[in-house]
């Protein structure tokens, strides 16, 4: 909807209005096409300024109408209209101007924009582009070189760097509205054909054609596997190249690829899930809105390995007072140092002073205990951990929440330790934790709501997506990280290559395929997690490492890696051969591909040929499937949880929405069956026997992925 009034006499306003962020409904359209015919019929009134109401002038298309059938006025004839106007019209941008938003302001004939605004054409986020004209006339107001950066990157840019590239006209501090009226007022007799942005030449650079041959291998190059980056260049491009008009008509071609895509679906789809994990919730039915989190002013970080220095940088970053404690002389320097060293980094960065001065260093417990809320990030061993919380409940004031920053140990098992289980909560963390933007907040059978609350808005204040997840081995991410693994191990077993698992993972959009990401992170670490539960064992008859654990089929190839030395990149060997500790630049390791031939004849296995589908299958179904066990179990509380973990903390491809949303995209009979196939063909494989819950959503006519929580109720009901 839109709202008209008369201001100084001449002036017609017209503020859209729909909450939360104005975004252009229909009715908002309709409001809009109505108000500028008003205007302009009123001989009184001379000029025109369009506002947002709250402070809000407009978040773009309705999102939530792109699912729909559309219907009111369409957005390019709306714009149009606007620019062809006889009156001048002025757009008052007032905290953003997004997507289409933007693109109605650029319809305008001037562009007054608050200091605290933010604009930008964010639709690539979303696996689109800018559709309504944005992609024509953007470049032929700011010049083909930033148009592109804006547009490809979808980035918000602030009113200040608006107006250096000549986005806005003025930027002003006080009240946007009456500036725009007065601005209004004063314009209200001057020829308007210099104001029409679709009819000025596109700037470009001399060198244009190798600026579009470079910024197209880029954006192919980063995309990994994401289309709409690309059509955003061609969109570009055919400004730079077509007249208006038949810019437009390219720009409408590639909207239509792009609209109907199942990547736009699937970014629309992540976009809602993003904010629905906001929206926690706990089985005992603490929620989100009721549940109130209490300040914390000091935090505390116990452990200065990678993880601790992580997560102190990101607290002092954000602004809390911190004491960061690690009991060894030597280590405690050695962190000092590294820490300064990520603060001025990231404050040269982002061109603020360093937040040196918010941390206080300190080698014995007693030093936390005034914090509000301690992160403990020692070494991942339970006897170690168990030990830190029964200091820190000695030692910490009674209201002081413990969080550990554990990868996949019990929480409860650590709120045992402590006077007030009721404050503990898990807060895992991903490497580098300063940089890294997802964060689970763990909460195990005696966490109180209110501790929950209180870890979910510290890591909002630190700028993490926070998911609030149930106590189980590994919570969600690493739970279903482990069938992933599993097969890529049993893939070369049967045959295939690191190399090969990779190029098709990769292939799929994952940044790194598992063997280049386990090089990475470092084969020991999972080694010493299997040693400590007694699996990585060799066999005592024969010495030699048995391909069974537990009655269950088991890949000993990581464990024999390690006991050659092979860590990955910091050894210089892994998966891969390295040119020399910790280089980067992984290379097929010819030793690698004899001792996968050596251990497959000892082990009598037949190396079959496997194809992209089956590791692409056996990988992501087996995980899928997993992700399905933990809703049945009441670990995340929907599909969208595990899809924003997946996304943020482990790479994968957003385009494809996230594992539970890419089953869905696949079809869940299609998943049921293709497991069922391999569950037969290799029954000594639990995480390849089909879930009860996935059962139940096939017999349940596979639903759309927003209904799943319905058939998650009735399945854990039954349970
Ligand atoms: C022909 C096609 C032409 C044009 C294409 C487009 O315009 S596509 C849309 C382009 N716009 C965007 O991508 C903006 C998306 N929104 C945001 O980035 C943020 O929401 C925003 C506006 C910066 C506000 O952020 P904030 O953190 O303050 O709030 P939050 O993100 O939680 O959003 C608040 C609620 O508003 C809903 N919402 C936001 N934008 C839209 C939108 N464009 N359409 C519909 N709904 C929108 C958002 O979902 C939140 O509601 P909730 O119920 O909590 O989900």
């Amino acid at each position: 909807m839109a709202q008209y009034t008369r201001v100084s006499g001449s002036v017609g306003l017209i503020t859209l209005q729909s909450p939360p962020v104005n975004a252009l409904s229909a009715a908002v359209r309709q409001g809009i096409v109505d108000l500028m015919q008003r205007a302009l019929s009123e001989p009184e009134v001379k000029s025109v300024v369009i506002c947002g109401q709250n402070g809000i002038f407009c978040g773009g298309a309705d999102i939530k109408e792109f699912g729909g059938q559309m219907s009111g006025p369409p957005l390019i004839p709306m714009i149009h209209a606007i620019e062809a106007a006889s009156k001048p019209v002025v757009a008052a941008i007032e905290g953003i101007a997004l997507g289409g938003g933007l693109e109605l302001a650029l319809g305008c004939h001037y562009r007054i924009a608050h200091s605290k605004a933010r604009v930008g054409l964010p639709e690539v986020t979303l696996g689109l582009l800018p559709g309504a004209g944005g992609s024509q006339r953007l470049p032929r107001l700011i010049g083909v070189p930033a148009a592109l950066d804006l547009i490809t990157t979808g980035r918000h840019v602030t009113a200040a760097e608006a107006l250096k590239f000549g986005l806005v006209d003025q930027i002003t501090d006080h009240n946007t509205v009456n500036v725009a009226v007065k601005f209004a007022q004063r314009v209200a007799d001057q020829p308007l054909d210099a104001r029409r942005i679709s009819t000025y030449p596109c700037l470009c650079p001399s060198d244009v054609a190798v600026l579009f041959e470079e910024v197209m291998q880029r954006v192919r190059r980063t995309a990994r596997g994401a289309i709409a980056p690309i059509a955003c260049v061609q969109a570009v491009r055919a400004a730079a190249t077509l007249p208006y008009n038949q810019g437009m008509e390219r720009e409408r071609e590639l909207m239509a690829t792009l609209f109907t895509s199942g990547q736009a679906r699937a970014l629309q789809y992540f976009f809602f899930a993003q904010r629905a994990v906001g929206r926690w919730s706990m089985p005992s039915g603490a929620r989100w809105d009721t549940s109130k989190p209490r300040p914390v002013h000091k935090a505390a970080v116990i452990g200065l390995g990678t993880m601790g220095r992580g997560i102190t940088v990101a607290l002092a970053q954000a602004g809390f007072s911190v004491v960061a404690v690690e009991t060894q002389e030597k280590q405690l320097m050695e962190a000092k140092q590294k820490i300064s060293g990520m603060l001025e980094r990231g404050a040269k960065r982002r061109g603020v002073a360093p937040a040196l001065d918010k941390i206080n260093y300190g080698r014995n417990i007693q030093s936390v205990a005034d914090a509000d809320l301690v992160i403990e990030a020692v070494f991942e061993d339970m006897a170690l951990k168990k030990k830190v919380f029964q200091q820190l409940s000695a030692v910490c004031k009674p209201s002081t929440f413990l969080c550990s920053n554990t990868s996949g140990l019990d929480i409860d098992q650590l709120a045992c330790q402590t006077r007030n289980p009721e404050l503990v909560v898990g807060m895992h963390f991903f490497a580098p934790a300063h940089v890294m933007k997802l964060l689970e907040v763990v909460y195990g059978p005696k966490s109180s709501p209110l501790a929950v609350a209180t870890a979910m808005q510290l890591g909002k204040k630190i700028g993490k997506v926070s998911v609030a997840v149930g106590n189980c081995r590994g919570f969600v991410g690493n739970r279903m990280l482990k069938p992933y693994l599993e097969q890529a191990l049993f893939l070369l077993e049967e045959g295939a290559t690191p190399e090969f698992v990779d190029q098709v993972l990769e292939e799929f959009g994952f940044a790194m395929g598992v063997f280049r990401m386990s090089d990475l992170s470092g084969l020991d670490v999972g080694w010493k997690v299997r040693m400590a539960d007694g699996l990585a064992m060799p066999d005592p008859t024969t010495g030699q490492p048995t391909r069974l654990r537990q009655g269950r089929r088991y890949s000993p190839l990581g464990d024999l890696l390690c006991e050659q030395g092979r860590f990955g990149q910091k050894t210089g060997r892994g998966w891969y051969q390295y040119d020399k500790p910790g280089s980067q630049v992984a290379k097929p390791d010819p030793w690698l591909h004899s001792f996968l031939d050596e251990y497959r004849a000892r082990h009598a296995l037949v190396a079959h040929r496997i194809d992209h589908q089956e590791v692409l299958e056996r990988c992501l179904y087996s995980m899928i499937n997993e992700g399905f066990r933990i809703l049945e179990d009441g670990i995340a509380a929907g599909p969208e949880d595990i899809d924003v973990i997946y996304v943020f903390g482990y790479s994968w491809p957003r385009h494809r929405g996230g594992p539970m949303f890419y089953a869905a995209t696949v079809g869940l009979n299609k998943v049921l069956e293709r497991l069922e196939h391999y569950y037969q063909a290799h029954p000594d494989v639990p995480s390849l026997q089909p879930c009860h819950l996935l059962r139940k959503l096939v017999a349940s006519g596979s639903p759309p992925i927003q209904k799943w929580r319905e058939v998650i109720k009735k399945v854990r009901s039954q349970l």
